[in-house]
């Protein structure tokens, strides 16, 4: 028989709390159990202090519902979306953290915790799908890393993760002898996905707590190691899951992927309301696709229109970083695995990437906002 909401319930009574306290259920700490197939998902709320208290509670609660028959796997975090001890039989995700009316919630910073030696987390968003958002942030995070920096790549994008493809990676990362999973790396990037983590057919799984519980996981219990920028890929759109997700991050900003049409643009506009509403920095717009240049004679066509994205900013008051070309070779190379900026270094995209992904550092540094990078030219 299928395990059930009630079993896994029954069976966390076993755990208590650290120092003699209630059961894990009467705590009122559980998040709603997801159960699809014999997967199972929940979280337990923390007070940010009590992380390393609870982190035996969540590992005996892993085991714990493990051991049970009916269940092959268990995701089971640490959340400290909501304060402890608050009921929880809500998806979290169903939960946003933003509070009624016009009011602004509280900087990420204050929210989530930093991730030790990880020294600028940034999100890369599009107000909609389709717009070229992952395509950008593989190449602006090649980008860094030939500028010398050290560079991750986590894909947060869980209706459609596309980090493993982009990086040619696959296969499952592995827990190292501290026990934290070891992240996938290829063309010098550490790349962490929940595309590694979940099974093609059953993308729908990452709902609700489960989403949070694979970005906290994806954050806190990954071996990053050292690093200068993390680069988040973020669910395409603006909705409550995108920003649950940017306040449970540590961001140090966001950058805005948008193709020149008008209606992207607005979207665009969303995804900036949307950081500035949380208080991230949006540390710039990427305009994707802004020109063609003809691969035989160099015509520079501007096939949706052109210098949207630059005006916009403009308006907006949020720096340019750059345009990138619409260009079979960015497509190819990007949907082979094979991304543009780490395989032709030297050609004319590869600069682009490394100018944007300089001004974005640039930024990053001084806190400051530069308006834009070079023009590249093509001649
Ligand atoms: N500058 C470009 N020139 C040509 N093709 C591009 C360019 N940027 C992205 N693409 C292509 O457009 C398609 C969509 O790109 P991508 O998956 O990066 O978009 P996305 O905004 O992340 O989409 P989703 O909403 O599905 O997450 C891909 O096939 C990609 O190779």
């Amino acid at each position: 028989m299928p395990v059930t909401a009630q079993d896994i319930r029954e069976a966390l009574k076993a755990i208590r709390l650290p120092a003699g306290g209630q059961s894990l259920p009467d705590s009122g700490r559980l998040s709603q159990i997801v159960i699809e197939g014999e997967r199972v998902a929940f979280s337990i709320a923390i007070d940010q202090t009590e992380a390393q208290a609870m982190a035996s509670v969540r590992e005996a609660a892993q085991q714990c519902v493990e051991a049970m028959p009916g269940v092959s796997r268990a995701l089971v975090s640490l959340t400290a979306d909501r304060p402890a001890g608050e009921s929880g039989d809500a998806p979290a995700a169903a939960q946003p953290l933003r509070e009624p009316g016009n009011r602004k919630t509280p900087s990420p910073n204050a929210r989530a915790q930093k991730i030790e030696g990880v020294k600028h987390v940034v999100a890369v968003a599009s107000g909609k799908g389709g717009v070229g958002k992952s395509t950008t942030a593989c190449n602006i995070a090649l980008g860094l890393a030939a500028l010398g920096l050290r560079v991750g790549v986590m894909d947060a994008d869980i209706y459609g993760p596309s980090m493993p493809k982009l990086f040619g990676l696959s296969g499952k990362p592995k827990a190292g002898p501290d026990r934290k999973i070891v992240p996938l790396e290829n063309y010098g990037v550490k790349v962490m996905s929940i595309g590694f983590m979940v099974d093609e057919e059953t993308p729908m799984i990452w709902r609700g707590p489960m989403v949070m519980s694979a970005i906290t996981q994806m954050l806190r219990e990954v071996n990053w190691g050292d690093l200068d920028v993390m680069i988040v890929d973020m669910p395409p759109g603006t909705g409550d899951a995108q920003l649950t997700m940017a306040q449970a991050t540590p961001l140090s900003g966001a950058v805005i992927v948008s193709t020149p049409q008008d209606l992207a643009l607005l979207d665009a506009r969303r995804g900036v309301a949307m950081f500035q509403r949380t208080e991230i920095p949006v540390l710039g717009i990427v305009e994707n696709m802004a020109t063609y240049i003809c691969p035989n004679c160099g015509h520079v066509e501007h096939i949706f229109g052109h210098g949207g994205a630059r005006d916009e900013a403009e308006k907006l008051g949020v720096p340019f970083l750059g345009e990138v070309p619409l260009n079979m070779a960015i497509r190819e190379t990007s949907d082979a695995g094979r991304p543009v900026t780490a395989l032709q270094p030297d050609g004319p995209f590869a600069t682009v990437y490394r100018g944007i992904a300089g001004a974005l550092w640039e930024n990053l540094e001084s806190g400051g906002f530069r308006r834009e990078a070079p023009a590249i030219v093509f001649e």
